[in-house]
């Protein structure tokens, strides 16, 4: 399949002229070697000192079928073991790529994308995307996830040019990573009820044609998550072309907006380590995990709005001492809060809060139940519980009440340090 980019990039009833980047993406068995042909005498032939981006998983599932590109590319193989997107991983790519390189080729998941876009935007040099597992929605965006002095951040960065992803290469990745896709794409529901939330509450920037993107791509996975996860080719190239999509729709906005808010929050608490220890888990599976967790608390605000049990109160901030514990004991403190100033929440009065009740309860109440949700991540051997990810219900409460300082985009979790709940 091949997506037409080029139906992103238009005015929108927003506002806005969306702009994209990516100009060739093919989603299909041998994409690799329609990417040879570019390469060879295409568009791309132009590019002639090109550099290969892998790890030692990635490069071991490519080897055969991408064997004539990588005999024309000076090719990197990262260690897999403990492989992160920072500044160690950048150090070694910078300190082993020759210096004339003019195209990067990025050859992995999510990591090794970041990583190849953060090089490639500070080298002003373009790069291609050659998933090889459908275990995120990081390939198309401009936005690169790092770990920067122990902080989880995500940087302004470059989309690829093209993307080639090839059915028979991630269609036959282990089904733990085709699971993480999934997972990163059913907990759209949480973010685009944030964003929508935030939109109410502060008047925030809002596209409503990117929000259905996001709905068709979880749409799409949702109608055939059965076949899927029996890892059925034609199936699986659906969750691919719904992860880019995904990837679309935060190039189109230009951050990640439509694609991560208390959910993701969550899953940057953790991968800082400041109420765990490392946690052998995938993004996917951290982000199902937390998904459910910010559904409960969501449906537990709307049920307290319904019943009149839920009022606004002025912000205070009651999580002081737990800051200066958790994140301070890190030496993260002081770029967590520069990442929070000015306190958003400050700017909200409570009576303008309490008039968008009503408001955030129809949004909550338009999520699936709970129970659904569950079931849904069940059918498609997702990561449900903070057990599946090694650990345990002590830390639910400090992560729903710390997550917000991760990142200031506003979410309904923030939202929730404004309101008096009663009567359970
Ligand atoms: N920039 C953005 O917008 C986004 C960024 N992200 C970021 O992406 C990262 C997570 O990416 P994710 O894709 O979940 O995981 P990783 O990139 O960490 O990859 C997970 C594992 O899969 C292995 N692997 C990949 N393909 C294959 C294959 N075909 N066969 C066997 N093993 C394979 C990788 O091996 P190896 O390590 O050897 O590659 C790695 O061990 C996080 O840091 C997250 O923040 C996520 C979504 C969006
Ligand atoms: O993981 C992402 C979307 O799935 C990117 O989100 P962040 O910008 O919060 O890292």
């Amino acid at each position: 399949m091949r997506v037409d980019a080029d139906d992103f990039a238009r005015p929108c009833s927003c506002g806005r002229e969306h702009q994209i980047a990516v100009k060739e993406i093919l989603i299909e068995a041998g994409a690799v070697e329609k990417l040879e042909e570019e390469m060879s005498e295409g568009m791309l032939r132009e590019y002639i000192s090109p550099l290969v981006i892998c790890d030692t998983n990635t490069y071991a599932a490519t080897e055969e079928l991408m064997e004539d590109i990588y005999d024309r590319c000076q090719v990197l193989v990262l260690d897999a073991e403990g492989l992160q997107a920072d500044r160690h991983a950048i150090k070694i790519v910078e300190n082993n790529m020759e210096e004339d390189i003019d195209l990067i080729l990025a050859v992995g998941a999510g990591t090794i994308h970041d990583i190849s876009r953060y090089i490639a935007h500070n080298y002003k040099v373009p790069f291609i995307s050659v998933p090889t597992a459908a275990s995120g929605d990081g390939f198309v965006t401009t936005v690169a996830a790092m770990t920067l002095d122990g902080v989880k951040k995500t940087v302004p960065s470059v989309a690829p040019i093209c993307v080639y992803a090839d059915t028979d290469i991630f269609s036959k990745a282990p089904q733990r990573l085709t699971a993480a896709g999934i997972s990163d794409l059913m907990a759209k529901y949480i973010c685009l009820a944030d964003w929508k939330i935030a939109n109410l509450v502060t008047g925030e920037y809002f596209c409503r044609e990117t929000v259905k993107l996001e709905e068709k791509a979880l749409k799409t996975v949702k109608s055939s998550i059965q076949d899927i996860t029996e890892g059925e080719e034609d199936e699986c190239e659906q969750l691919m072309y719904a992860l880019i999509l995904s990837g679309l729709a935060m190039q189109m906005i230009g951050n990640s907006r439509p694609a991560s808010c208390a959910e993701h929050q969550v899953t940057h608490l953790w991968d800082m380590e400041v109420i765990n220890g490392p946690l052998d888990a995938l993004h996917g599976e951290k982000v199902s995990v937390a998904a459910l967790l910010v559904l409960e608390e969501y449906k537990r605000i709307a049920a307290a709005i319904t019943q009149g049990r839920c009022h606004a109160k002025p912000y205070e901030n009651e999580d002081e001492e737990l800051l200066k514990e958790t994140f301070g004991k890190k030496g993260l403190l002081e770029e967590i809060r520069k990442e929070n100033e000015p306190e958003l929440l400050e700017t909200i009065s409570p009576q303008h809060l309490e008039k968008c009740l009503n408001g955030i309860e129809e949004i909550i109440d338009e999520l699936p139940s709970e129970q659904t949700m569950f079931h849904l991540l069940e059918k498609a051997g997702c990561a449900k519980t903070v057990y599946d990810i090694g650990l345990d219900e002590s830390a639910v409460l400090p992560s729903l009440r710390l997550a917000p300082y991760t990142r200031r985009r506003l979410s309904l979790l923030r939202i929730s340090k404004m309101l008096d709940i009663r009567g359970e």
